[in-house]
């Protein structure tokens, strides 16, 4: 053939091809540098758009002094810059990054398969017209799961569509479906799980345990804020400052210790609150007592309080005679006799601040401070009441109950679940903030929260973990911090001093009675 020949049609592409390659091979740094810093970009947003409100003001601060220092150092820019090009050329690699994506290895394949097959009998239906329905005997995973992630070879996401038929409203039916992802992702974890009616979608997210054995303490709140516990950083816009309880160890009782920043589950109470009354509800040694602990040493900073121990074995006896604790009773007489005073007062104040508006006066103070009346175990008062023909100490709650909010007055109970169909009507309808604590069941969650929990069994239950739900809002995950009875010797020795140091200073001689 002749040197000056025509070049055919496939050469010609061949050129074009081995040209294009070569050419991507040549760009191929730039690319990866790009990719790179787009990856950095989108993790700059993700940081930006999880950092709570309050904290993106000093972050950007602190960014904006680090750009100072670094222009002013000596090749400062120039350093910089090749950070920059070396972290981009890093999270810009192939399979690199901060969000890894995994190719699914055999064993990854069939966990999605098993967990499609448990799926199938509930998803699938005798003679489903569809003509390739989504679940099946002999069906494939790769249509049902939309998406999923790995985590050190475990299931840590998972996103399947099921069919529109399943009645996804009926709680009963959900807790099916969730009791068998969980156990087919993997015991030992708690799962969230999230239902799309819309889209007919299920995500399943594997959760970190929620922290434990944080003591009390004097909490950073706002006035009428009681901090109920921890919860998910997702769940909640705001953190608060918290000395652990291995840091407080570390430097002592009370000592000086590392803070960390933990979301919590405030609770509003006052007059503009709607969720002015609190309803606890747990299994036997779950940390009710610990709980209604928790909230008057909070509630001691700002107001008064009065405390009425069913069973007498609640442990409030470290604050009988303490500044601000009016008394601290568990006989059905004294429970009386201070259930009578907290009516009476309610009805002082209101009309106090009824008079006062009338005149155009300021409410008085006495009036308006915040009084904390907490009942622990009531069902065993009522019951004792019965027996002996005298009022039920519950009815003396009704006027509290229901017009507490005007007067200041805040109600908080916690009974027993093996007591709750002893709680009186009022008691059960008025509180809008209500906590579940132990290992319950998704009944019983309910029961109390009006919700499903957001998550499905959970694996170990420590003392003090439950779930949280403040009028309609959503259901939380909830650890209240260790608030153990001073004198309980089973307790750790630095939170039983984490306690005693927030007990506010005795009023009289110890021995000299309670107050009243
Ligand atoms: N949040 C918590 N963190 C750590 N330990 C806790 C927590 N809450 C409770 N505990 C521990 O669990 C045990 C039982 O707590 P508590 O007495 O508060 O439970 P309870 O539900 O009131 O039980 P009961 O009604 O049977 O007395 C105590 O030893 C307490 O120290």
């Amino acid at each position: 053939m002749s040197r000056w020949a025509p070049v055919s049609w496939w050469s010609a592409r061949d050129a074009v091809r081995v040209g294009a390659g070569g050419v991507l091979d040549v760009l191929h740094p730039l690319l990866v540098m790009a990719r790179g810093l787009g990856r950095l970009a989108a993790l700059g947003r993700a940081w930006w758009a999880r950092t709570p409100r309050e904290r993106k003001g000093p972050g950007l601060l602190a960014v904006a002094a680090c750009g100072v220092g670094v222009w002013l150092l000596p090749y400062g820019p120039a350093l910089a810059g090749l950070a920059l090009a070396g972290a981009a050329a890093w999270y810009g690699r192939e399979r690199g990054g901060a969000v890894q994506e995994e190719t699914l290895g055999g064993d990854e394949v069939e966990r999605l398969h098993t967990v499609y097959e448990a799926l199938v009998p509930y998803f699938a239906r005798e003679a489903d017209p569809a003509g390739e329905p989504l679940y099946a005997y002999d069906g494939t995973w790769e249509r049902a799961v939309v998406d999923h992630a790995f985590r050190a070879g475990r299931l840590s996401r998972l996103l399947v569509r099921y069919p529109a038929f399943f009645p996804d409203g009926e709680p009963g039916e959900r807790l099916r479906i969730e009791r068998v992802l969980a156990a087919k992702a993997g015991r030992g974890r708690e799962y969230r799980f999230e239902w799309d009616e819309e889209r007919n979608l299920l995500e399943m997210t594997a959760l970190e345990p929620l922290p434990t054995g944080i003591p009390a303490q004097p909490f950073v709140t706002g006035p009428g804020e009681t901090v109920l516990g921890f919860t998910d950083g997702a769940a909640v816009r705001r953190t608060v400052p918290v000395l652990t309880g291995d840091a407080r160890e570390a430097g002592g009782a009370g000592g000086a210790g590392e803070l960390c920043d933990v979301p919590p589950v405030v609770w509003r109470t006052g007059p503009r609150s709607t969720e002015p009354h609190l309803l606890v509800v747990g299994t036997a040694g779950a940390g009710a007592s610990s709980l209604v602990r928790s909230v008057a040493l909070q509630a001691l900073r700002r107001g008064e309080v009065v405390v009425v121990d069913g069973d007498g074995g609640g442990g409030f006896s470290c604050l009988a005679g303490r500044r601000g604790v009016l008394g601290v009773e568990s006989s059905l007489t004294g429970a009386l006799a201070s259930l009578e005073w907290v009516v009476r007062e309610t009805e002082r104040r209101l009309l106090a601040a009824s008079r006062a508006r009338q005149h155009g006066a300021e409410v008085p103070q006495d009036a308006r401070s915040p009084l904390w009346v907490l009942l622990d175990r009531p069902a065993v008062l009522s019951h004792l009441a019965r027996a002996e023909g005298r009022p039920d100490p519950q009815e003396l709650l009704r006027v509290p109950l229901r017009h507490g909010r005007a007067a200041g007055v805040t109600v908080v109970v916690a009974e027993q679940f093996e007591a709750a169909e002893e709680l009186t009507d009022a008691v059960l309808a008025y509180p809008r903030a209500r906590v579940v604590l132990g290992a319950t069941t998704g009944e019983q969650v309910f029961s109390v929260l009006g919700a499903s929990a957001p998550t499905g069994p959970v694996p170990e239950t420590p003392a003090g973990r439950g779930f949280a739900r403040l009028g309609t809002g959503p259901v939380l995950r909830l650890q209240v911090p260790a608030t153990p009875d001073p004198s309980d010797e089973t307790a750790r020795e630095s939170e039983r001093a984490a306690v005693r140091a927030l007990l506010p200073e005795p009023v009289r001689a110890p021995g000299a009675g309670q107050a009243t």
